[in-house]
């Protein structure tokens, strides 16, 4: 089966800029992509601000019309109700959020997310119509105990245990000891990682899903890395944490069909 995947570039704030440095940067960034349109106009780009920014971005993206995909960090499993400081779906989906992040190693580790949590969201997520970007990936420690793909793979069919049909996912393979460390996999590990997460899918939910669900690549990626791992067949885009917080850095990533026969 022959799939064309649009590249999509995410850009996950984590927690920085607040709205109004949010609205600045947003325009920057739509400001710098615009400059470059021939170079990325096949490329999806997504930005995951703190939730406190998400009104702002949604009011900018309508009335200036701008190319950008964004979403949320997280969201809760329930619907509404007597849960302290958490979002619901809905929420999210009213304000015109396309993703939502999930399952990534920082609520993982710092909240305690189990397997079983990042499947609720899972579900919560798409009731809401919205799309997971799933976070696996592994540690050092898993990666020397039991190779580099199978905690990610077991993460990943333990979120989607009980998902049924055709849905819309994103899945980012992000190993633990890449993010934020200044030390990304190589594309041939990506790669590798990639390739067993999307047989896994096929296992799931047939070669429809597999075939049309973006993998990307996170962990230190920066644009002079970037085409690396876009070479791989199986690699998709990417998930960036510190280079999606500088214009340049990311709209050159967004830009990385300019390097990818280099
Ligand atoms: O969500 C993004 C990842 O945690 C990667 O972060 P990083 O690009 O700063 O390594």
């Amino acid at each position: 089966m022959v799939t064309t995947r649009t590249p999509l570039m995410a850009g996950n704030w984590k927690m920085n800029l607040d709205h109004l440095q949010a609205i600045a940067f947003t325009q920057k960034l739509a400001w710098a992509l615009k400059d470059a349109k021939h170079d990325y106009d096949d490329v999806e780009v997504a930005i995951f601000p703190p939730y406190t920014a998400l009104r702002s971005v949604q009011t900018l993206v309508d009335a200036d019309k701008l190319s950008l995909s964004y979403g949320a960090q997280d969201v809760s499993a329930h619907d509404s109700g007597a849960y302290t400081g958490e979002i619901s779906g809905a929420f999210l989906s009213a304000l015109g959020c396309k993703y939502v992040i999930l399952g990534h190693s920082e609520r993982r580790t710092l909240h305690a997310e189990s397997d079983e949590v990042v499947g609720s969201k899972v579900k919560a997520a798409l009731k809401h119509g919205l799309v997971p970007v799933l976070c696996v990936g592994e540690t050092s420690e898993d990666l020397e105990k039991f190779g580099a793909s199978a905690v990610p793979v077991a993460q990943l069919k333990a979120a989607l245990d009980g998902v049924e049909g055709t849905p819309d996912l994103v899945v980012a393979y992000e190993p633990v000891w890449a993010i934020g460390s200044g030390q990304a996999a190589t594309p041939e590990q990506a790669q590798t990682v990639a390739h067993a997460l999307r047989a896994a899918l096929e296992e799931l939910l047939g070669e429809e899903v597999a075939a049309a669900t973006r993998i990307l690549y996170g962990g230190s990626v920066k644009s002079d890395n970037i085409a690396g791992f876009m070479r791989e067949p199986d690699v998709d885009g990417a998930l960036i944490g510190g280079a999606s917080l500088k214009v340049d850095e990311f709209s050159a990533i967004a830009r990385f069909r300019q390097h990818v026969g280099s």
